[in-house]
């Protein structure tokens, strides 16, 4: 069987995605060495593999967060496994809170740039000894997310989806935000916070 070259990761509410495979095979994240517990609702904790039209696939239904308890190390478990597999296209999906009037439930952003707070704080996955399997020590983050592959989605999105471009912050969790730090995340340039 040909291995996957693009993996999906799916978000809260986005791991139905994984039923437009064919050919698939499932495996329980609980049955993969090292893969933490999804603990929550909406992530199946599951990896199936098959194809999307022709391309052989990889759908994660679910990710970990760090307000599960997990370390930033633990969280990008299944990324590097799926680098490991000789996955070469990543696209990542999730439920982000808008920080935007002009982006409503419903709407699509497509991520064009972030601010990694818990990161920014030292709570990056790439701290510690660096494994260069997965780049180098001081990695660019220029154009981290693909503008080839962004471009294609602000094409390829439905209509209805009323897709842009935009800066999203990641955050610690679980907390949702204060509205003054809504204000705060707004004024940094950010369009979504998750
Ligand atoms: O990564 P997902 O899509 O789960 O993102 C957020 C974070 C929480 O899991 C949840 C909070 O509403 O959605
Ligand atoms: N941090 C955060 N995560 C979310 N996930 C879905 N909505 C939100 C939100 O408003 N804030």
């Amino acid at each position: 069987r040909e291995p996957p070259r693009v993996a999906l990761v799916c978000g809260s509410g986005l791991g139905a995605l994984a039923e437009e495979l064919t050919e698939p095979i499932t495996i329980d994240y609980r049955d993969i060495p090292h893969f933490p517990r999804s603990t929550v609702q909406g992530h199946a904790g599951r990896l199936v593999v098959g194809r999307l039209g022709s391309a052989p696939c990889a759908v994660l239904q679910g990710r970990f967060h760090l307000y599960e308890g997990n370390a930033p190390s633990q969280v990008v478990i299944p990324v590097r496994t799926m680098a490991l597999l000789g996955v070469h296209t990543l696209v990542l999906t999730n439920a982000a809170g808008s920080l935007r009037p002009e982006l409503g439930p419903g709407h699509l952003l497509v991520i064009r740039d972030h601010i990694d707070l818990p990161g920014l704080a030292g709570r990056s996955p790439l701290v510690g000894p660096n494994d260069e399997r997965f780049g180098t020590r001081f990695p660019s983050m220029t154009d981290a997310y693909d503008p080839a592959l962004r471009r294609l989605a602000l094409a390829l999105a439905p209509k209805e989806l009323r897709a842009r471009s935009g800066v999203y912050v990641g955050v610690g969790g679980p907390s949702y935000e204060t509205p003054a730090e809504c204000r705060y995340l707004r004024r940094a340039g950010a369009h979504a916070v998750g």
